[in-house]
């Protein structure tokens, strides 16, 4: 895709933080085999600020050879397609490895761009013998060209690569891809200690690769002199923590707020819920990335004090948008430039991690291997098993977090670059990173320019159509808003019914309680009653004998004595005419006679009278027993279905709410 001139012609290259030790000559990129885009369309006065080699013995005054198969292969910011650059960089010796006497085993020729690993000499220093040495493996001298081979093992050394050299060589002109609209990845890779998070962020008085992009990329924005084309800066800053998305832009909690991944058909695998803000100066872009620094995993081990636990991925969001007044017309320029700190290899053995440093470091190791197989399947999409499908569909990207979500820069929309870090005296570990790193030089990607440009009906377009779906949304969030205050109203009628019956419950409850307890009265009464009725009945039937008694006696002894004839006895059957006192006074058996036969008559009329008391009352009690039964029976069966019904309409609008 050919650039869009207008963003060029006022970005220049201000003095940026590698520009003091610059002394550039943009006919360089020709030799190294780097296109620039400052060579494309830069000003010549921009361009001239501008280095592109690793070290100031490279960058002025000598050539660099590249290797032949090289200079067809990079990325070129014209084209889209380009290799995986790729930079290797060794450290100073570390005061552990100047206590032991360790070896330098690497070598760097300024020139070629080569590295060269020795083989350890047999014999010295035994802690730095390899082990497969002690194996009686024979092990031999390697010799690796990468594009940019940085000695920063000895300060001394004409070739030393200070922090800004590297940002010189190879930053600025990432960041040259960005402002062109290609996304960009720098990611560090290596074993543990050997100066990954130095190379990225490096120290106050030694600032890494990202200070130094965040602070060119503000003094380019500053510099820019049309005022038809303006910037919008964004910045995310998260680590992948044993198999976890971590944002460290947020203050850590208990238990870690986890982030989930997601994969967008335009924008590849991204981090939900990420936090990304607005930063508009240097100071501002600083201040969250050293609030992230803070937030990140970082623990001691045995082979550095200051051990990066995770995997950091800070991502700098660079949009430009002009908007040309003559035609209308708005161009969108965006990129993303993503510059990743990764945690290093490391052996259980060497750093000596147990517990929850251990599982770190599998978790590390685990991740850096699927790295290791995503490079090789893109370095080599032929190599797919037989039976397999071939190319990008067994790059397997999936199998960590982080080669998941490195999915385009590694092999899609990214123009990407990986710095190799090695330690000086390591030959394995060194070996093995030096292969990851030759391995990654034959990834392909396909960086695009991520430009849209909108005429004005198309904008206008847009705009409509945007406020149409604003518009719809209010709607329904107002439709929304009106269906819950409906169903609030339904829910509190609800409750209010629901009391209601509730309250109605209660009452027939208490109702049928006090019912009952009549009827158990009710039932006492009657059941003395009966009792009572029965006894009196029992009294008429069989009346006790009366307490005279004693004058009965006297009155026998008189009738024996007096008149025991059966004459007397037949008077008995017309004692019921009613007594005369003068005639029962002398007969005192007959009085005896009348009186039990007055009295009989008259107990008899009086248990007549008390039962039809009694069956007055009985009368009076069952129909009572009838009516209590009868409204019983009024409020039991009346409620029951009623309450039924009820529910079933209290159901009704439960479902209707729902
Ligand atoms: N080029 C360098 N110049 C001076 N010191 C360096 C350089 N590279 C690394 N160091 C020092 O080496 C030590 C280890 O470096 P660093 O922490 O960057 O390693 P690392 O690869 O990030 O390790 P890890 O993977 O364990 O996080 C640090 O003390 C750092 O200051």
């Amino acid at each position: 895709m050919s650039l869009d001139p207008r963003f060029y012609h006022h970005i220049g290259h201000g003095t940026g933080p590698g520009s003091q030790s610059s002394a550039s000559s943009s006919g360089l990129s020709a030799i190294t085999g780097i296109t620039s885009p400052s060579t494309h369309s830069m000003t010549a006065s921009a361009a001239a600020l501008r280095s592109d080699a690793s070290s100031p013995s490279l960058r002025a005054r000598e050539g660099v050879a590249v290797p032949a198969h090289r200079v067809d292969n990079m990325s070129s910011p014209s084209g889209g397609g380009g290799n995986v650059r790729v930079v290797v960089r060794v450290r100073k010796f570390l005061p552990r490895e100047i206590n032991r006497n360790a070896q330098c085993l690497i070598s760097m020729d300024p020139y070629t761009q080569t590295t060269k690993l020795r083989a350890p000499q047999v014999g010295l220093g035994d802690e730095g013998k390899p082990k497969s040495q002690a194996r009686g493996k024979v092990l031999e001298d390697k010799s690796f060209v990468f594009d940019n081979s940085f000695w920063s093992h000895n300060e001394k050394d004409s070739h030393y690569a200070h922090q800004e050299d590297v940002y010189n060589c190879l930053g600025e002109e990432f960041l040259d891809h960005n402002f062109e609209g290609y996304h960009t990845c720098i990611f560090a890779y290596g074993q543990t200690g050997s100066g990954k998070s130095y190379t990225m962020m490096g120290t106050g008085e030694q600032p890494g690769l990202i200070p130094r992009t965040c602070e060119d990329l503000f003094q380019r924005i500053e510099n820019a002199e049309t005022p038809d084309v303006s910037f919008n800066v964004r910045v995310s800053y998260f680590e992948v923590y044993n198999e976890h998305v971590r944002d460290l832009l947020v203050p850590r909690s208990e238990p870690p707020n986890y982030l989930r991944i997601r994969e967008s058909p335009l924008e590849g695998p991204y981090v939900k819920d990420l936090t990304e803000v607005t930063v508009k100066n240097y100071e501002e872009i600083m201040k969250f990335m050293r609030k992230g620094d803070v937030s990140r995993t970082v623990a001691s081990t045995k082979m550095n004090d200051t051990s990066s636990r995770s995997h950091a991925v800070f991502t700098i969001t660079l949009k430009q948008i002009h908007h040309d007044l003559s035609t209308d017309e708005t161009t969108e320029r965006t990129a993303r430039i993503r510059l990743v700190d990764l945690a290093g290899s490391e052996r259980a053995k060497s750093t000596e991690a147990t517990g929850q440093r251990l599982r770190e470091g599998s978790n590390i190791n685990k991740s850096l291997t699927t790295l290791g197989r995503v490079i090789a399947a893109l370095a080599d999409p032929k190599s797919g098993r037989p039976g397999k499908r071939k190319g990008k569909d067994v790059v397997p990207y999936r199998d960590s977090i982080l080669t998941w979500l490195l999915k385009d820069s590694l092999g899609g929309n990214s123009k990407t670059a990986m710095i190799a870090c090695i330690s000086p005296s390591d030959y394995d570990e060194t070996l093995s990173t030096l292969r990851y790193a030759d391995q990654a030089k034959r990834i392909r990607t396909r960086a695009r320019v991520n430009q849209d440009h909108l005429s004005a009906a198309e904008r206008d377009k847009q705009i409509a159509e945007m406020a149409e779906t604003i518009r719809t949304l209010q709607l329904s969030v107002s439709l929304a808003a009106a269906n819950r205050r409906e169903n609030e109203i339904q829910n509190e009628r609800l409750e209010e019914y629901q009391q209601k019956v509730e309250k109605l419950q209660r009452l027939m409850e208490e109702t049928k309680m006090v019912s009952e307890c009549k009827i158990r009265q009710l039932q006492t009464e009657n059941e003395a009653m009966r009792n009572h009725l029965k006894l009196a009945l029992d009294s008429i039937r069989n009346p006790i004998p009366p307490v005279v008694v004693h004058r009965r006696r006297s009155s026998l002894y008189s009738v024996n004595e007096n008149n025991g004839s059966p004459t007397n006895r037949k008077r008995r059957g017309r004692a019921r005419s009613p007594p005369s006192d003068v005639e029962l006074e002398p007969e005192p058996d007959l009085i005896w006679e009348d009186e039990d036969t007055i009295q009989s008559e008259s107990s008899h009329v009086e248990a007549e009278e008390m039962q039809a008391h009694m069956e007055n009352l009985l009368d009076d009690l069952s129909m009572f027993k009838r009516k209590l039964a009868t409204d019983h029976e009024r409020f039991r069966p009346s409620w029951k279905p009623e309450g039924r019904k009820r529910r079933r309409a209290l159901g009704d609008v439960w479902t209707n709410t729902r």
